[in-house]
């Protein structure tokens, strides 16, 4: 069976380059709604797809570092972990920053996928199955109780995530990780194979996310109504059924809002991770 293959062959340092491929794979899609891709820079004046290039560079050793953290700290207890990557989290969005003149281009991708490869590093070095499942699970325990600590304990919220948190109750990427990327198991996951052709299945789970993702990044930008216009326009699509000229149109109606889905963005690259390991 090509999953247990997959779960026996894969060596850990394959888990970065997993990661680093996908946030590649994740920026040349084209068309995104609102999003940099390789026609337009949708709703980003400072962005276009060569700086994201330039911060995947920079990022990728730093994913193999979490990877090499995760096998090396195994025996510590899952929730200590956060704790013991969290610099090398920051100096890799440091580097990031470096790579594209101080620009936000992955901040939340290195969150997800550096936990995301940190933990394939402890199940690999504990010999325990590589899957979707325990990898989702791995990530939930080593960021146990984050919510509480960071966003309902934070007394002066200076990220956008942190303010969005207490006017609405919004747990971003932190509530994500928290529940073991519980949108794209709920949401992503049972539907992947709904569609064939590689490039389709990758726009249908950026679609479906759009549709049910919290993303913060669209209440920072255009308020709770920002996301509901999302999220709507993402549902008739796909009880509609769409083309690629659907997603056009979509574009241009996020650009005209200055809405931008990162946080979707992020978590399908996440998803084209674990797609590669087995339930
Ligand atoms: C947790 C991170 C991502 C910071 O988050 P922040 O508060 O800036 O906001 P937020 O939660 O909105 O996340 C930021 C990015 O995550 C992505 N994102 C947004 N929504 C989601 C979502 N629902 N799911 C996944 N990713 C998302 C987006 O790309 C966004 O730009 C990370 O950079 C970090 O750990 N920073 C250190 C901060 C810290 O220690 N603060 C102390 C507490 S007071
Ligand atoms: N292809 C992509 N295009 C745009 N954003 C993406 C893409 N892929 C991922 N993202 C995510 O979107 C986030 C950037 O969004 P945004 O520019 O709205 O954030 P910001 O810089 O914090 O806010 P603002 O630009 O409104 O000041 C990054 O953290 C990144 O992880």
């Amino acid at each position: 069976m090509a999953g247990t293959a997959l779960t026996e062959s894969l060596s850990p340092p394959s888990v970065a380059t997993l990661a680093a491929d996908a946030l590649r794979s994740e920026v040349w899609l084209t068309p995104k709604p609102g999003l940099v891709d390789s026609a337009n820079n949708g709703s980003h004046d400072d962005m276009d797809l060569p700086l994201f290039l330039r911060s995947i560079d920079a990022i990728a050793p730093w994913l193999h570092q979490f990877q090499a953290q995760g096998q090396q700290d195994f025996l510590q207890p899952a929730p200590a972990m956060l704790m013991r990557i969290r610099p090398a989290g920051l100096a890799c969005e440091q580097a990031m920053f470096g790579a594209t003149q101080g620009i936000n281009a992955h901040k939340g991708g290195i969150f997800s996928l550096g936990l995301l490869c940190t933990a394939a590093g402890r199940l690999s070095a504990g010999h325990r199955p590589l899957t979707r499942q325990g990898l989702c699970a791995e990530v939930a325990a080593m960021t146990q109780g984050l919510v509480e600590r960071e966003l309902q304990h934070c007394r002066q919220p200076a990220t956008a995530g942190e303010r969005l948190f207490q006017a609405h109750g919004m747990t971003g990427a932190r509530g994500e990780v928290e529940s073991g990327f519980l949108t794209l198991r709920r949401h992503v996951f049972p539907h992947w194979y709904s569609e064939t052709h590689p490039e389709r299945r990758s726009l249908n789970a950026l679609l479906r996310l759009m549709a049910y993702n919290p993303d913060t990044n669209l209440v920072a930008r255009g308020g709770l109504s920002g996301l509901h216009f999302v999220q709507d326009y993402a549902r008739r699509l796909l009880t509609s059924g769409w083309q690629k000229e659907d997603l056009q149109q979509m574009d241009q109606a996020l650009i005209a809002r200055h809405l931008s889905p990162g946080g979707s963005a992020d978590l399908l690259a996440v998803a084209t991770v674990l797609m590669a390991f087995p339930q």
